[in-house]
């Protein structure tokens, strides 16, 4: 079913926090966010945050009077067996996340994660009742515009189809446009940019019936969302949301007009 003219799916802001944090750290960040609930539901926006795995229990605790939405930032794709150190959905569906982000730039890069690993993981997360999170994104960058965007959808339509290849068409999912030169950068890419690309990578959705929401990530931060918002539902933080200020900001900006 094609998206009907004009209707916009609500907006989506939320922040994974890598490793970058110690559990007393962690904690204190989940109730500073907890905090921005409301502005967030003010705002008509879902918010949601993905701690680490320690702390998936004590943030669902924190958040249990809010509707800030949990997240984890992987799972394995078994429910349960002999698989050392591996994170099982069901266990993490149990504990309340209801957002698993899979194929991540640095899981790709660092852990070797494949598009055969994240299309596994889809499916584990869609059967145990979660949304797949699935971060896309090109490693290329050209600075001749028009070859940029054709560049960054030759890379990203592999990573969607695989990703969307073992779930059911009416399945919801969140994409998670990430550049991989924009993350951990000083700027973000620029919103022509995302803008087109997105835009691209939108026909090639235009088949599914489940709900799919096109976040921005990479160096996200405040001052970006007006530019990106004729084409995005939503942006994904990374160090930028470490100061919970510019979280309540870009909640302010990503207010419907
Ligand atoms: O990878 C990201 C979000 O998952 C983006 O991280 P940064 O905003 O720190 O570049």
């Amino acid at each position: 079913m094609a998206p009907i003219p004009g209707k916009r799916e609500k907006r989506i802001l939320g922040t994974s926090l890598k490793m970058y944090f110690d559990l007393p750290d962690t904690n204190r960040y989940i109730d500073s966010l907890a905090a921005l609930a409301p502005a967030a539901e003010k705002a008509d926006l879902d918010l949601f945050v993905i701690p680490d795995f320690i702390t998936v229990l004590p943030a669902k605790a924190k958040l249990a009077d809010t509707k800030v939405m949990l997240g984890a930032q992987d799972c394995y794709s078994e429910d349960k067996g002999a698989f050392t150190g591996e994170v099982s959905p069901v266990t993490l569906s149990q504990a309340g996340v209801k957002v698993v982000e899979i194929g991540h730039a640095e899981r790709r890069r660092l852990f070797g994660e494949t598009d055969a690993d994240v299309a596994k993981k889809a499916a584990a997360i869609v059967k145990n009742g979660m949304v797949p999170l699935v971060c896309i994104g090109e490693k290329s960058k050209s600075n001749i515009a028009s070859q940029a965007v054709g560049i960054a959808v030759g890379e990203c339509k592999p990573q969607i189809d695989a990703a969307l290849s073992q779930i059911p068409n009416d399945a919801d999912v969140i994409l998670a446009y990430e550049p991989i030169w924009a993350i951990g950068a000083s700027e973000p890419a620029g919103a022509d940019h995302v803008v087109a690309v997105v835009e691209a990578l939108r026909t090639l959705l235009a088949d599914r019936s489940g709900r799919v929401r096109i976040l921005y990530g990479g160096s996200a931060k405040p001052g970006i969302w007006k530019a990106l918002a004729p084409a995005l539902d939503g942006m994904f933080l990374g160090r930028f949301a470490h100061d919970p200020k510019n979280v309540e900001q870009i909640i302010q900006e990503m207010r419907e007009p």
